[in-house]
């Protein structure tokens, strides 16, 4: 018998992580997951009501933000569904109840029902690990089979019932386990209970969290407690369906039983409606068709082996300098820092495809010399399908143009070259680039809550730059820092073939003319003037610098500790924002796409002295007509691999400022403080919980280990998702998992709705969000858009440019508001001092 299992989810972020801990138990139960907010008054005081109560065996109310109390609207529809399971179980209908496991929220509502106050904790624990003290009855219950095992538990709450064992009106609940933790002041706070006659048990911990120990073996006691109960209870239900027992309940259980099919599909969380993905947009299929007649493009390949004592930093800056003098703009993702080992770069000339979309504009905007054009949407749903219409490029075959001086054309397909990178990869090598071509830009952090947690975004403050922008690139560059191998890459349909030929060929050329190269090949520097670029590397504009206010930060932490206080929040994101207002900039006003060498040198030298001052592996500089992005990020966001099936995050929490005098040593004391591994903690469950709804094995390849960058200490973590489920892509897992967990604070969608109050609605726009690339043979990499400056407005001469950066930090019950003041200045000084200093 296959056990029907039904997760209501609170709209916690844990809750996909408990979805994956009772997939795996060896009962196998099948799982719907229901948003707690569909089950409304109608539909559980509905004759549909009775369908869903037979079709399942075990109910579980699952954690979240808010109180256990039947008014806070973040119960959502828990309240009804109780009434209705004690109204079924009890008068004429003598309903055997199905088995019912609380967890943390669902442990307080439970145990509040059987008469148990619940009251806020004197200090909040959030991602704090407790030791278990189980109880003679927990040994023999729940936590059979583990005697004498210390139990480590992951806390995520701000609320504990106040239990009272002399409770004279209440003798239902037996505890199982309770909390050994001497941080405590000797409060012993009940941790696990079950009812005494009732198939009802609840853990006030999170089993699913990373760290807590022995969740599946303590679920594994449940199912087997519950047997004999769930046997019995089928027994009753088959009675009901056999025997007419109650006429009015059978007739609601048959008849109904195709409307509850629907209205779970219907609003199934995306566990199990992983909707295929991408759609092809009518109106873009349209245009599409109209190019059948064009061959498939090919995509032409180019290979060139540095020497090994090349500086690569400098080779980049010099090859994105020289190449700009005859292709035009172009966008780069270099990685300037370990971990990274791959840079990027996009060129575009004739025909930019830049694609831009401001919520909650009906339109995506396409902008090319050619013919700028819009597409009409109806969400930013829409705008992703559109992307994926246009990434969706059929190459017909590979031509490797050159390698070095052998000039040799070689011919594969599409398919050879992806299973040669693929094969390399799964042979754990990196010697193939991620990036043949594709859409380089950013995501804005709003762009994610409206798309990925469907949060209402204040309309009062409309968008400054766009909140997706992306170009798509038919010509790159790709730079192995480690093997000092370049590939050079365009592909265009079969009419451009010459062009595009001669374009790879003439960056070959122009690498070897290069000064760094030919230095390090020892030959002497050509006369040949230097890129106009070039002269402007240490320019540097004054500018009127905006700081955040002291007070209101803090004021901010303050209104952000009374939510995590009241159980709204495990943790908070708090950011500010700096302006730097740029007079007298460089523009010259020309032109109405192309931007020129005036325009885009002041950003270029803004882009090399943040990259000395602050080198990071996930650096960015992106410069379109209106607006610029120069970041430094150190946090990868999302890396994906199609062909793979498998994606990558490393989720950054925990900050410790990196001076002359500081060690590794003494900086890895501080990220070992159980405030800074409970942040990371929090982000990690966090994470985990996002990428299970795309893939069906998710793991933990690094907790929390330290990384020293240029300005910083980082407490880091990995995590894998492996065999992404049917039908999905990167791009899924990316617009499902936005925005990133580490700039909002668990759980998420709650956590966002508090943040836009505490930040007056002020829109964080590209800070936040993500940049990155989409690449045409199933790749991608995005990072969070952090230590980074963007800017906006400026066309003309003379006009002012406003410069945004954010920065922040997550805010813990353990917070100190001067301490978090402190590190959130040293963020902002990283990204801030290329407009000091003048
Ligand atoms: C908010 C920022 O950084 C985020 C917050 C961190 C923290 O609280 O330790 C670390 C990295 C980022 O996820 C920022 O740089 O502005
Ligand atoms: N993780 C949870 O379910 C938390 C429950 C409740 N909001 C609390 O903070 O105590």
């Amino acid at each position: 018998m296959t056990i029907q299992l039904l997760l209501i989810d609170s709209y916690d972020s844990f809750t996909f992580n408990l979805v994956t801990l009772f997939r795996d138990l060896s009962v196998r139960p099948e799982i719907t997951v229901l948003p707690s907010a569909h089950l409304t008054p109608a539909y559980v005081s509905s004759h549909l009501f009775p369908a869903l109560l037979a079709k399942f065996d075990v109910i579980v109310i699952g954690p979240g933000p808010g109180t256990p109390l039947q008014e806070d609207p973040d119960m959502g529809g828990i309240p009804h569904l109780w009434h209705a399971i004690e109204k079924y179980s009890t008068g004429s209908y003598r309903w055997v109840p199905p088995v019912v496991f609380g967890v943390c929220l669902g442990f307080q509502w439970i145990l509040l029902r059987n008469g148990h106050p619940v009251v806020r904790l004197p200090s909040p624990r959030h991602g704090l690990i407790s030791v278990l003290d189980v109880t003679e009855e927990g040994q023999k219950d729940l936590y059979a089979g583990l005697d004498g095992k210390e139990i480590e538990c992951v806390r995520y709450h701000s609320l504990y019932v106040q239990y009272d064992i002399d409770f004279a009106g209440n003798h239902d609940i037996v505890p199982l386990a309770w909390s050994r933790d001497e941080n405590e002041e000797g409060l012993k706070v009940l941790m696990a209970a079950r009812h005494k006659t009732l198939p009802y048990w609840a853990v006030q911990y999170h089993p699913e969290s990373v760290c807590s120990q022995y969740g599946a073996d303590i679920l594994e006691n449940v199912f087997r407690m519950s047997k004999e109960h769930t046997i019995l209870r089928r027994q009753w239900i088959n009675r009901v369906l056999e025997q007419d027992h109650i006429p009015l309940l059978k007739a609601s259980i048959l008849e109904r039983q195709d409307d509850l099919e629907t209205f779970l599909r219907d609003r199934q969380h995306r566990c199990k409606v992983l909707h295929k993905w991408p759609h092809q947009s009518a109106k873009r299929l349209e245009t599409r068709d109209k190019q059948a007649d064009i061959a498939a493009p090919s995509l032409f390949q180019y290979i060139i082996d540095l020497p090994n004592n090349v500086n690569v930093s400098q080779f980049i800056t010099e090859l994105c300098e020289h190449v700009f003098e005859f292709s035009g703009v172009f966008s780069l993702l270099e990685s300037a820092a370990a971990p990274g080992s791959w840079s990027y770069m996009g060129f575009n000339e004739d025909i930019p495809h830049r694609f831009t979309y401001y919520i909650p504009d009906p339109f995506l905007t396409e902008t090319s010399t050619l013919r700028p054009q819009a597409w009409s949407v109806n969400s930013i749903d829409d705008v992703w399908e559109l992307l994926a219409s246009v990434m969706d490029v059929n190459i017909s075959q590979v031509i490797q143009v050159g390698r070095g001086p052998n000039n040799t054309d070689l011919r594969i397909s599409l398919d050879e070259l992806k299973e040669t990178v693929t094969n390399s990869r799964e042979n754990g090598y990196d010697e193939w680039p991620s990036f043949f071509g594709g859409l380089i830009g950013y995501v804005s952090y709003e762009a994610g809550v409206v798309g990925g947690l469907n949060v209402r975004v204040d309309q009062e403050s409309p968008a400054e730059v766009p909140d997706i922008d992306v170009t798509f690139y038919t010509r790159s560059i790709a730079v192995n820092h480690k093997t000092k191998r370049v590939f050079i890459h365009t592909f265009e349909e079969q009419n451009f073939v010459t062009i595009y030929r001669s374009w790879i060929l003439r960056v070959a050329e122009c690498i070897e003319l290069l000064p760094e190269v030919r230095r390090a090949r020892g030959c002497p520097p050509k006369e040949r003037a230097m890129a106009s670029l070039a002269k402007f590397r240490e320019k540097k504009v004054p500018g009127e610098i905006q700081l955040p206010d002291k007070d209101e930060y803090l004021c901010k932490i303050d209104r952000a500790k009374e939510y995590l206080a009241s159980g709204d929040s495990y943790e908070l994101c708090v950011t500010d924002q700096t302006v730097i207002v740029e007079k007298g900039s460089l523009h010259d006003g020309s032109g109405d796409t192309n931007i020129s060498f005036k325009e885009m040198r002041s950003d270029w030298a803004f882009y090399q002295q943040m990259k000395a001052s602050n080198p990071a592996p996930y650096s960015c500089f992106f410069r379109s007509k209106k607006s610029a992005l120069i970041g430094m990020s150190p946090e990868r966001f999302l890396r994906w691999d199609n062909n793979l099936g498998e994606c990558e995050l490393r989720p950054i929490k925990g900050t410790v400022k990196r001076t002359s005098k500081t060690t590794v040593e003494e900086a890895t004391a501080k990220l070992k403080t159980p405030k800074e591994q409970a942040e990371n903690l929090m982000i990690v469950d966090l994470i985990r919980h996002d990428v299970s709804q795309f893939c069906e094995d998710v793991e933990v390849s690094q907790l929390m280990g330290v990384e020293t960058y240029k300005t910083v200490y980082q407490l880091v973590s990995v995590i894998r998702g492996k065999n992404m489920r049917p039908g999905v892509t990167g791009p899924d897992i990316l617009r499902g998992s936005l925005p990133p967990g580490s700039m909002t604070g668990a759980p998420k969608k709650r956590s966002v709705e508090i943040l836009q109050e505490l930040e007056c609605h002020r829109r964080r726009g590209v800070y936040s969000g993500v940049s990155g690339y989409w690449d045409i043979l199933g790749h991608g990499d995005w990072s969070v858009v952090i230590r980074s400056a963007y800017s906006v407005g400026g066309q003309g001469t003379d006009v002012e440019r406003i410069w945004r950066i954010g920065a922040g930090g997550a805010i813990t019950a353990l917070s100190d508001r001067q301490e978090e003041w402190d590190e959130m200045n040293t963020k902002l000084e990283a990204a801030l001092r290329i407009f000091q200093d003048v």
